[in-house]
């Protein structure tokens, strides 16, 4: 086999999978886009992903920041060297994180240390099958952790919210599936897809509902009982009215694939895999001796450029409010749920680590009045040792729910960008110190990126790139206030209003 034919065929593959969004993903938020009204949350959520993706597609560069866990799926010929592919992905997987396609995405689970090439103990994720085909099957899924966070396993029977008791039978699993799309909000980045694997093990189970992801969104189940079930789900589960973002909307899933296994007498699980609208799954054969490209997977039919879209937007964008940091309590206390700001000035990056860290330490920099972003950028340093973001959308915050009051608090922030929103003890902190929660749009890391206008500065670089605080200076940032300063939160709205929506479908369906 020519080696180098497929290190580059991989690295191709691994580029276009993190830049450029398959046609049938493409196709599902078209029509997503086209159901909501103009002028509404969702609709100018939808608006600036679609301007996202059209960004990352003429960029070349990361649709979203989190270039995910990298899982290939190999099939190849009897006979095939398959120590040399992985030596391949490896190598490939190096360079497309150097060229800042990847964000350095691989941590030790003990010491917390990021290994800054992607490759680590058991990463990328690399499965082989055999097959009589004479060419080699490679597909690649770049899967987040925001949505990989809200997949969620069922053991039958159980009781759930709204549903009340799933039994071990097709409408125990229609119930299940229903109340995994309620419970990951929009903190999956929705609208989101979802692979739904019924039987198995915890493991098998779990592997068989990411299968479903390799399946095209557009495809038919061959199975009678699993294509109702499919079909049920898209019918029902966008009446449940989370939407973009969990902001509310017509659209809240673009599409469940289910696949069934046989189980032992004792088990019964639904194993459900969350994935975000950031869809990244893109496939190849490769020539077993050329090792060079001959097909691309997932990529039949129309592509839909989302050019035209990036005109629509100006007339729905809605009235804006300017912040400029230091921002004051009386400013920050004029915000309400449902305001769109602009934020200009600095912002500084804050995940994980950091609100570990400033929660025994101090402050590197002085945040009184500042901004905190929840946000693990991909950042590329260049020869003259100036840092330049390449991708930059926001994490999910409710990680930083035991922190974020406190140091806000202590540190006197009065803002933080993040998104899918927070919980109580935040919404009660923002209540007594004045401060806002402001959501971004998930996955937007284009979009956001170009509001970036420099890097002035980097502390806690132990904690490697994503994790880091970033000071970026940012003009004309965009974000929605979903908790305000007077006890309300959007995100605790569209959850409760959405638990309603959820019990209509507590009847049995399927018999
Ligand atoms: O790690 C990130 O940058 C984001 C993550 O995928 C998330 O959805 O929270
Ligand atoms: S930030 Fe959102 S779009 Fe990006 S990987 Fe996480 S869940 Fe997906």
């Amino acid at each position: 086999m020519n080696i180098e034919a497929l290190e580059n065929s991989l690295y191709e593959l691994i580029v276009e999978t993190s830049t450029n969004l398959p046609k049938d993903v493409r196709r599902a938020i078209r029509k997503a886009k086209a159901q909501e009204n103009a002028g509404t949350r969702a609709a100018i959520s939808l608006a600036t992903i679609t301007q996202n993706i059209q960004m990352a597609d003429e960029k070349v560069s990361p649709i979203c920041q989190d270039t995910g866990l990298p899982t290939f799926k190999i099939k190849t010929p009897v006979g095939v060297n398959q120590l040399e592919i992985s030596a391949a992905i490896k190598r490939a997987m190096v360079r497309a994180t150097n060229d800042g396609k990847m964000r350095p995405n691989s941590v030790d689970s003990i010491t917390g240390e990021n290994s800054g090439d992607n490759l680590g103990e058991g990463l990328p994720v690399i499965k082989y099958e055999q097959w009589e085909k004479d060419d080699i099957d490679i597909r690649l899924i770049l899967k987040g952790g925001g949505c990989e966070n809200k997949n969620i396993q069922y053991s039958l029977p159980c009781e759930l919210d709204g549903l009340g008791r799933a039994g071990r039978d097709l409408d125990g699993i229609r119930k299940c599936i229903m109340h995994s799309v309620y419970q990951a909000q929009g903190q999956g980045c929705s609208a989101g897809f979802i692979g739904v694997g019924i039987g198995g093990d915890r493991s098998s189970g779990y592997d068989l509902a990411k299968a479903q992801l390799f399946r095209s969104s557009e495809d038919v189940n061959p199975n009678e009982d699993l294509r109702k079930l499919e079909e049920y789900v898209m019918d029902h589960a966008n009446e449940l009215g989370i939407g973009t973002m969990g902001f509310g909307g017509e659209t809240t899933l673009l599409g469940c694939k289910v696949g069934v296994m046989h189980r032992i007498p004792a088990s019964f699980f639904v194993s459900v895999a969350y994935n975000c609208w950031a869809f990244r799954r893109l496939g190849i054969t490769v020539g077993a001796d050329s090792g060079e490209i001959k097909e691309w997977l997932y990529q039949e039919g129309e592509k839909i450029s989302f050019d035209e879209d990036q005109a629509e937007t100006p007339d729905e964008k809605p009235e804006v409010i300017r912040l400029t940091a230091p921002i004051s309590e009386e400013q920050i206390r004029t915000l309400k749920v449902g305001d769109v700001v602009q934020i200009d000035g600095m912002m500084y990056t804050g995940r994980d680590a950091i609100h570990k860290y400033l929660s025994d330490n101090d402050s590197p920099v002085d945040l009184n009045g500042q901004v905190i972003y929840h946000c693990g950028p991909v950042m590329l340093k260049d020869e003259e040792g100036n840092w330049h973001v390449k991708a930059a959308g926001p994490t999910t915050s409710i990680r930083e729910e035991p922190y974020q009051g406190d140091i806000m608090k202590r540190f006197g922030i009065r803002a933080v960008i993040g998104k899918g929103g927070m919980g109580p003890k935040t919404l009660k902190a923002l209540e007594e110190h004045g401060g806002v929660y402001l959501n971004a749009i998930g996955g937007a890391a284009q979009y956001y990126a170009d509001c970036i206008q420099g890097v002035e500065g980097v502390d806690l670089m132990q904690f490697g790139v994503p994790e880091a605080m970033w000071h970026l200076r940012v003009k004309g940032f965009t974000a929605v206030v979903t908790m305000d300063s007077h006890g309300n939160s959007l995100h605790k709205d569209v959850d409760q209003s959405s638990l309603e929506k959820l019990s209509r479908f507590k009847e049995k369906v399927f018999s």
